[in-house]
């Protein structure tokens, strides 16, 4: 079968084109394909299906051509991921499947509908805006951080890192402990410093990301716009532009009054097949 490879600030994917939807695709074989020794390695799969033949996305086939079916790397469902949005529209545009309009691009997801711009090498995609809903805490190393819940289609906890810790020092190698009572799907919890001064943006985030699902990633959208809604709240703002720098580069976020753009660049790197047993007819 065939496959791309591609990634957006490090958050790597693969993706698998199956426009009807035929593909026999479980958590096991996703699982097998994310593998960094068994298989190809990923942080997720993007599957490309028609939204009118997947189940999940036939609401929307009227709006949106294509429905991104996405998979954590340990082969869970998300709701949504904002850089594999971008993945996913760079795949449709440089494959021939679609053609940005003016009015940007439609993509069907599990969280709704979001809209993608093609700027060169950067793909910004407009997702629905973060809502900040709750105080809770991640426990890391013997610490508990105290932070934010935040909806941005799927749940994130974001977590300022206090005075004299080391965001590049955090212990990552397993999961934060949180509240499953306020998390009861799990959470991606980020953990997140003040960075310098960046002309032309209104703030200016560093973090990283114990991804639900993925463990540590780069990198991660959604993560990005819920670390800049807290950030813009921490200065008193509802709306504006953060630029948030993650261990694989950087994301702009602009969070208006009724969405949230997420900016950066996104890549493919390679086209294959794989000749995995489980893929075999
Ligand atoms: N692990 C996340 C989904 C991927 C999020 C991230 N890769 C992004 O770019 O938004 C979750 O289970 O909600």
């Amino acid at each position: 079968m065939e496959f791309t490879k591609g990634h957006g600030t490090g958050n790597d994917f693969v993706i698998l084109p199956d426009p009807d939807g035929v593909l026999d695709l479980t958590s096991e074989l996703v699982a097998t394909i994310c593998d960094r020794r068994r298989g190809l390695g990923g942080d997720g799969v993007l599957r490309v299906v028609r939204a009118a033949k997947h189940a999940d996305g036939a609401d929307l086939a009227g709006e949106a051509e294509w429905f991104m079916d996405y998979w954590n790397s340990d082969g869970s469902f998300a709701e949504m991921c904002g850089n594999g949005a971008r993945v996913f529209v760079r795949y449709l545009v440089e494959m021939g499947l679609a053609v940005p309009a003016d009015s940007a691009l439609p993509v069907a997801t599990r969280a709704g509908l979001v809209r993608a711009t093609v700027e060169g090498d950067a793909i910004a995609v407009e997702m629905q805006r973060p809502r900040l809903y709750a105080a809770s805490a991640a426990a890391l190393g013997g610490l508990t951080l105290p932070g934010t819940a935040v909806d941005v289609g799927n749940p994130h906890l974001v977590c300022p890192v206090p005075a004299g810790l080391d965001l590049a020092g955090l212990d990552l190698t397993r999961a934060p402990d949180v509240d499953p009572t306020v998390f009861p799907n799990g959470v991606n919890v980020e953990f997140t410093t003040a960075g310098a001064p960046v002309a032309g943006v209104d703030a200016h985030a560093l973090m990283r990301v114990y991804e639900r699902g993925s463990a540590e990633t780069l990198s991660c959208g959604t993560g990005a716009c819920a670390v800049a809604a807290v950030a813009l709240r921490d200065i008193d703002r509802e709306t504006g532009t953060v630029a948030v720098d993650v261990p694989g580069g950087r994301l702009t976020v602009t969070v208006t009054p009724n969405s949230c753009w997420l900016s950066g660049p996104a890549v493919l790197v390679a086209t294959g097949q794989l000749t995995l047993p489980a893929l075999r007819p």
